[in-house]
């Protein structure tokens, strides 16, 4: 937090109490200051402000007599002062309830260092609400980042965590997972470069992302896999979406000279037990992914957390 001593305008218009109203205003006006401290000796003996000037001026004005006093019959006695080590905050609050617009900063020892106006405050708290706005909007941006895989431009697995969690607060929500992994990726990769797998799985996100029915998610679950969730389905209808995407890739035709296939392919387990908790719903559809990839590749196979997974070829 900023202190006076950061905000203060070091050295003020400083007089003595003998001196001329004239001189005084002189002296303003030259510094180009809105008051004047009137110092006896060390000590802060008063302060001339604006609104001190102008009643004079109104006396003068009223009597038709020009009579300029000196400082210390026009100051204010006593101005109220804050302490150079005291924070933006304090010097706020202090400001506010005594309805001071300027006031005079003194160090340790109680001597004049610098003069503190309601306009410096004002201008640092606009400053660090500026900051603090900046700050909001950088979070914002790194908090999806965070959620985000840079690669894929689809949700981590931390937004796949996320997301979950949320649902399971909805025991009434039906829906549905499907874990997807490309088909002998680690040949692909082997044969064409690590870059060009890049490019694969990247190609592979964007047609899945766009066969997704709205409201269902695609999520990096790690590595070449991938997790869809499926909202508002049940065991069948996820088996259709998730055997859609699959189509949809195959259909892409993506060249995999090692593959039995030819061209790039997905396998994928679904799951959906209303009832089941999240790392069972994920187990099933890994068990049954595993299933996918233990008897062929290429084909989206039905979890069963009980009996022996349901083979079904997607095409
Ligand atoms: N290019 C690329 N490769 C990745 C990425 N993430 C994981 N992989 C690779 O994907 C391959 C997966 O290999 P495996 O788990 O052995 O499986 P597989 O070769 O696909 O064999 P099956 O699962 O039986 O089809 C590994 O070689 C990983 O390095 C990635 O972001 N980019």
């Amino acid at each position: 937090m900023m202190t006076v001593q950061e905000l203060m305008t070091p050295v003020g218009t400083q007089v003595n109490g003998g001196q001329s109203l004239i001189e005084v205003l002189a002296l303003m006006r030259r510094n180009q200051h809105s008051c004047a401290v009137v110092m006896d000796g060390d000590r802060v003996a008063g302060l001339i402000r604006e609104k001190d000037l102008v009643s004079v001026l109104a006396q003068v004005l009223e009597s038709g007599r020009v009579e300029v006093g000196r400082a210390a019959d026009v100051m204010t006695v006593n101005p109220v002062c804050v302490p150079a080590g005291a924070s933006l905050l304090e010097a706020l609050k202090r400001a506010q309830e005594y309805r001071q617009r300027q006031m005079p900063v003194l160090d340790d020892r109680g001597a004049l260092v610098g003069m503190i106006t309601h306009t410096d405050m004002a201008q640092a708290y606009i400053q660090i609400l500026e900051r603090q706005t900046e700050l909001v909007s950088v979070n914002r941006v790194l908090r999806a980042e965070s959620l985000q895989d840079s690669l894929l431009n689809i949700g981590n697995r931390r937004a796949m965590e996320r997301d979950l969690k949320v649902l399971a607060t909805h025991p009434k929500r039906r829906f549905a997972l499907a874990l997807l992994d490309l088909d002998w990726f680690k040949k692909y990769n082997d044969y064409y470069g690590h870059q060009a797998g890049d490019r694969a799985l990247q190609r592979v996100c964007e047609t899945i992302t766009g066969h997704l029915r709205q409201g269902d998610t695609l999520y990096r679950y790690g590595g070449e896999e991938l997790l869809l969730l499926m909202l508002d389905t049940d065991l069948e209808g996820a088996w259709l979406g998730a055997s859609r995407v699959c189509d949809a890739v195959q259909k892409l035709r993506i060249e995999h000279a090692p593959s039995p296939l030819g061209v790039l392919t997905l396998s994928a387990g679904v799951a959906c037990e209303p009832g089941a908790g999240i790392s069972q719903l994920i187990a099933s559809a890994d068990q049954a992914l595993y299933y996918a990839k233990t008897h062929g590749h290429n084909s989206v196979i039905r979890g069963r957390p009980v009996a022996e997974p349901d083979i079904t070829p997607s095409s």
